[in-house]
């Protein structure tokens, strides 16, 4: 009997594609894909489908995914879910983020360790009363690796929120003003030590720390300080993109190698 492959409804990929792959790299940004795949080997276009662009290449002997999650957690629960149900069992997410504590300078970067539900698409996952904690393997991998390479690495809580504008307090907007449950709320994160604001963490980090077998951490890099000026420029943002990239290629071959890591085993990981 064939069996055909399975395919998945909005990656455009199929089991046969994925085929013991076992991690992913997750961009927002889909013109994050390939400048990520090109520093690997052997770097292979795979499909793209509207905010989804999907890249394999090889780190070592091990081929991986990387693919786009676009902006927010409603597509990034799409990748995790498809991603899934054809295997992938690590997710790593490479994004930027605005920084809200003043030392947080621009060119940093942050392992997110565990994120503020302020998305909705997490709570589809779990309630709120559940943490979006990233998994400690994929954080210190991160970390070491993030530290090997820039001396300004830093970790700890993102706000992740659905909007860019009102969720993170934006006032340079066409109202220029936010409803009385967001006004304050940048100095009240801010005050609790919160890092920065990016917009896919909680539901990543949530989604894999509910539920069986999947592991997720989560790397940005901070383009703006949020202290000191709204918007960032270029040069800043390729610059901090682009160490959270060498950074997760690190991480990911760091995890990929070390699969008899006392944190892989805990949760069965080739299971
Ligand atoms: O650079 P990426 O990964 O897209 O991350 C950040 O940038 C986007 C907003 O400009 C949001 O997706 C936010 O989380
Ligand atoms: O301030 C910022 C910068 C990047 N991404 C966000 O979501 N917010």
């Amino acid at each position: 009997m064939v069996v055909s492959p399975m395919h998945t409804f909005h990656l455009n990929l199929n089991s046969k594609e994925i085929n013991n792959i076992k991690l992913a790299i997750l961009p927002g940004d889909p013109d994050r894909v390939k400048k990520i795949a090109l520093l690997m080997d052997n770097p292979k276009y795979i499909s793209k489908n509207r905010e989804f662009t999907i890249w394999s290449a090889n780190l070592n002997k091990n081929k991986i995914i990387i693919c786009s999650t676009g902006i927010g957690g409603p597509s990034t629960s799409i990748v995790v879910e498809e991603l899934s149900q054809l295997g992938i069992r690590i997710f790593l997410r490479i994004g930027t983020a605005g920084a809200i504590q003043p030392y947080l300078t621009v060119g940093s970067v942050l392992i997110v360790t565990a994120a503020v539900r302020y998305d909705g698409a997490s709570q589809h996952f779990a309630p709120l009363e559940f943490p979006a904690v990233a998994d400690l393997s994929c954080s210190l991998a991160l970390i070491q690796s993030a530290q090997a390479i820039s001396s300004k690495t830093y970790w700890g809580i993102n706000v992740s929120s659905d909007t860019f504008y009102p969720g993170q307090e934006r006032l340079n907007t066409y109202s220029g003003w936010v409803i009385k449950k967001l006004k304050g709320s940048m100095e009240e994160w801010k005050n609790m030590g919160v890092m920065g604001y990016e917009m896919e963490s909680a539901t990543l980090l949530t989604m894999c720390a509910s539920q069986k077998n999947l592991r997720a951490g989560s790397i940005v890099g901070i383009i703006v300080n949020r202290t000191q000026k709204e918007i960032p420029n270029l040069d800043s943002v390729l610059h901090a993109e682009n160490i959270a990239i060498q950074s997760v290629i690190k991480a990911a071959k760091m995890l990929l190698s070390n699969q008899n890591n006392i944190f892989l085993n805990k949760h069965n990981y080739n299971t």
